[in-house]
């Protein structure tokens, strides 16, 4: 997610923020990801398609996540021991600031240490293409208002979308202890020990990625963003759009479209299942948006999430804090809780074949 919302003016310059043209002729590497599970679309030179690279393993960015997972994991440990059992003697106690702290620290250090492995990455953040950077000055950043600039857009983009995200789904697995059950069955069936998991058993863990669409399509973190149709006139439902007209789309009214997801308001990660049910319209909820100038950092997202929720649920059930009550969303950039969210992190026994 780029920095800046929304801007009004279709004659403002489209490089910054969400205001983006359909027509960018994109040579942008989307590859500056790094080496993260990352498919890569590009436009080729006769303006089609193309997903050009799958890179399905992940080699620094999951040896960091090792270590930085490593951390959190004792951490969640020590919270677990020190602040959330006490806490659920005095249920008074205020755990949110906690957990939220603790989720957005996770994000960022999965992103600066992104940003130490692949330093283009950070150069590349505003969606200009800025490639020869790696080759030239690997990691030297000058303080320019243009390296703040992304940093900030890095930040809210990296960073507060998947720590908000996990919250979202913490919260509503702590109130579905069925959901939160098929997932630890589903989780547990394939990792064993206390390994990271590879791209492969991530794979194999639909209902882990069922979860994280659910959340997504219930709570799309950046609840809406724009095109400006720059070149063309268009028709759309018979409706006429000058060239420069700028459409914005809110992500959450169309993912609680009850004609695509029946019972909107309800966590049902199983209509994502490819059981040979009848799956929702794929543009039913497209929290990274889409097209060439959707979210570059999604696979990046997406393994982050797979990979935290995975440990997570393995080793602790998360139970809600009858204080907290129903929790609403509020706009604030991006999708965030208008409360502070308390949960429960209750440690799991070790099965036999773990201890
Ligand atoms: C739950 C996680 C995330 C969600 C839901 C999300 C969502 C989005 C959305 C909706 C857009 C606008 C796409 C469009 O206009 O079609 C976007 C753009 C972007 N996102 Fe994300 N994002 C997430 C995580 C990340 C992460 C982790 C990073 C960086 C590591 C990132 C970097 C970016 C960048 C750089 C853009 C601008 C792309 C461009 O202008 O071409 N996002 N994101």
């Amino acid at each position: 997610m780029a920095g800046r919302l929304l801007v009004s003016s279709a004659e403002r310059r489209i490089r910054f923020g969400f205001l983006r043209p359909m027509t960018v002729a994109t040579d942008v590497r989307r590859g500056t990801v790094g080496n993260a599970a990352a498919s890569v679309t590009v436009q080729d030179s006769h303006g089609k398609l193309k997903t050009v690279a799958d890179l399905p393993e992940i080699k620094t960015f999951r040896m960091m996540y090792r270590l930085i997972f490593k951390q959190y994991l004792n951490r969640m440990h020590e919270l677990d021991k020190m602040q959330f059992i006490s806490k659920s003697m005095s249920p008074t106690g205020d755990l949110v600031s906690n957990l939220t702290n603790e989720l957005y620290r996770f994000s960022l250090e999965v992103i600066l240490n992104n940003v130490q492995a692949n330093p283009c990455f950070i150069m590349g953040v505003d969606g200009s293409p800025k490639f020869e950077v790696q080759k030239i000055a690997p990691i030297h950043y000058k303080r320019s208002p243009h390296v703040y600039g992304n940093i900030s857009e890095l930040l809210l983009a990296g960073v507060d979308t998947t720590s908000n995200t996990m919250l979202w789904a913490l919260y509503l697995l702590s109130r579905d202890p069925e959901a939160q059950e098929a997932l630890y069955q589903d989780v547990t069936r394939v990792l064993k020990g206390d390994g990271i998991p590879t791209a492969q058993e991530v794979n194999s863990m639909p209902y882990l990625k069922a979860v994280i669409k659910e959340t997504l399509r219930m709570y799309p973190v950046v609840p809406m963003n724009s095109r400006l149709i720059a070149e063309n006139d268009v028709v759309i439902g018979g409706h006429f759009f000058p060239k420069k007209t700028t459409f914005t789309l809110c992500h959450y009214a169309i993912s609680h479209d009850k004609k695509v997801f029946p019972e909107p308001q309800k966590f049902k990660p199983d209509r994502w299942l490819r059981d040979g049910r009848t799956r929702p319209n794929p543009f039913g909820s497209i929290p990274f948006g889409y097209g060439v100038r959707g979210c570059v950092g999604r696979r990046i997202a997406e393994l982050e999430m797979h990979l935290a929720l995975a440990r997570l649920i393995k080793l602790f059930e998360i139970r809600p804090d009858p204080t907290v009550g129903e929790v609403r969303s509020l706009t604030r950039a991006v999708l965030v809780p208008d409360r502070q969210v308390n949960l429960h992190f209750v440690e799991r026994q070790k099965t036999s074949s773990e201890q």
